[in-house]
């Protein structure tokens, strides 16, 4: 496949296009790299972008010297395929397009599948705008000059992120006044985000034959009280800034066992804590563990010394700070006043993680706006309405000319 505009074809047709050739490029986090290529590939025919790359991240900017600089980010790596790819176009009345979006959006196509929402329906109206805010016109003339960034593995570990990477490698690559990640958020504005600690609880027990279980430790059966703290365990909603943050505590992974006829000596519930603004990284730990690391067993375990998994082994896996709104940049303003406009809207919080955490710790303030329901993304039956990716472009352009 080789990424193409048809620039004589209808705007809707041109992002209905884009959404698909990149859908159809699969690319769940670890198999980046071909849509990267094409992405760099598009980017690199349009003269008036410097672009670069590092890794599987790709970054193009604009040079019109305008006063100030707005980035446009998203990622492009999507979580693992659930019998959802390749994505298909359904037409109005197919019994796979959810009733809530067909309620929403009557007689329209959707475009079903791995990424719709989560997040390559906002990828397609940045490539759009890369390509089409060319300076070359007043309606294609930007107010501000742009940088826009398609990056690898945000979907896993932080250490993996590629907007980590480039900012560690290129800081200068990522300069800006205030940038736009477009997370979906059905074309609204979900300020800051939710922070995440993921880690295994660990039970430990003793092998032997099945048939013979008394001569050893069942690790499995020990987890059962790992799962009634979960179950009950109250997530809150916490107002930060007048957005309401909910938090969650869920296991996500279990694993143990080394055959099926042996006892199993370790049992490991994965698990992911979700806390709102409001905490910081150390605080959302000491809920969950305590506030000081308890005595190391090796190969990175320790006791909890505290919190909801007093008592267990822990390993952490992987540690995410959250954001606060950061709603009150001027240029956040303006963008809050223009959807208030178009759509009646007002800011909610993001849930999920997102990189406005990274670039309100760079000082570049950030919000999430981009197309598609945001409680579709990871589900199987993701899917986007057509009309999302004209709205989305037409609220930036918009904003941007
Ligand atoms: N290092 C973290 C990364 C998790 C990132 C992921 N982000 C989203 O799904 C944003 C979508 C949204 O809420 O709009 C997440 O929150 O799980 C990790 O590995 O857990």
């Amino acid at each position: 496949m080789t990424l193409a505009l048809n620039r004589n074809t209808a705007a809707a047709e041109q992002l209905s296009s884009l959404l698909t050739q990149i859908m159809e490029n699969y690319s769940v986090s670890d198999s980046e790299g071909p849509l990267a290529d094409e992405i760099e590939a598009f980017l690199k025919t349009q003269p008036h972008l410097t672009v670069r790359r590092h890794g599987d991240t790709v970054v193009a900017s604009t040079d019109f010297s305008k006063p100030s600089r707005v980035i446009l980010a998203g990622h492009i790596d999507t979580v693992p395929v659930i019998d959802n790819f390749p994505p298909r176009w359904l037409e109005p009345g197919d019994p796979l397009i959810r009733e809530d979006i067909a309620a929403a959006h009557p007689g329209e196509r959707v475009l079903w599948g791995r990424g719709a929402t989560d997040m390559k329906a906002s990828d397609a109206v940045m490539l759009y705008l890369a390509a089409v805010l060319d300076g070359s016109t007043v309606q294609s003339d930007p107010k501000v000059d742009l940088t826009y960034i398609f990056y690898d593995h945000e979907e896993v570990a932080a250490e993996k992120n590629g907007l980590r990477k480039v900012v560690e490698a290129h800081p200068d690559w990522i300069q800006g006044d205030f940038a736009i990640i477009g997370e979906p958020t059905n074309c609204g504005i979900e300020g800051g985000c939710n922070g995440t600690i993921r880690f295994d609880v660990i039970t430990h027990g003793v092998a032997a034959h099945s048939a013979r279980a008394w001569m050893g430790e069942n690790a499995i059966h020990k987890a059962a009280d790992i799962l009634n703290r979960l179950n009950a365990y109250e997530p809150a909603t916490v107002n930060v800034d007048g957005l309401d943050y909910r938090e969650g505590l869920n296991a996500t992974l279990i694993s143990g066992g080394k055959g099926t006829n042996v006892i199993p000596d370790e049992c490991r519930v994965h698990v992911n804590y979700r806390f709102a603004p409001d905490k910081t990284l150390a605080q959302a730990k000491a809920l969950m563990m305590g506030a000081d690391a308890g005595a190391e067993l090796g190969n990175g375990e320790h006791v909890a010394t505290g919190g909801v998994f007093e008592g267990y082994g822990i390993e952490m896996k992987d540690e995410s700070t959250s954001a606060r709104p950061g709603l009150s940049a001027p240029l956040a303003q303006d963008l809050v006043r223009l959807v208030k406009e178009r759509t009646g809207r007002d800011p909610l919080a993001k849930l999920g993680w997102t990189d406005v955490a990274r670039f309100s710790q760079l000082g570049i303030p950030a919000v999430n706006l981009g197309a598609g329901e945001p409680l579709l993304a990871h589900k199987h039956d993701e899917q986007v309405p057509e009309s999302e990716l004209a709205a989305l472009a037409d609220l930036l352009l918009a904003w941007l000319v």
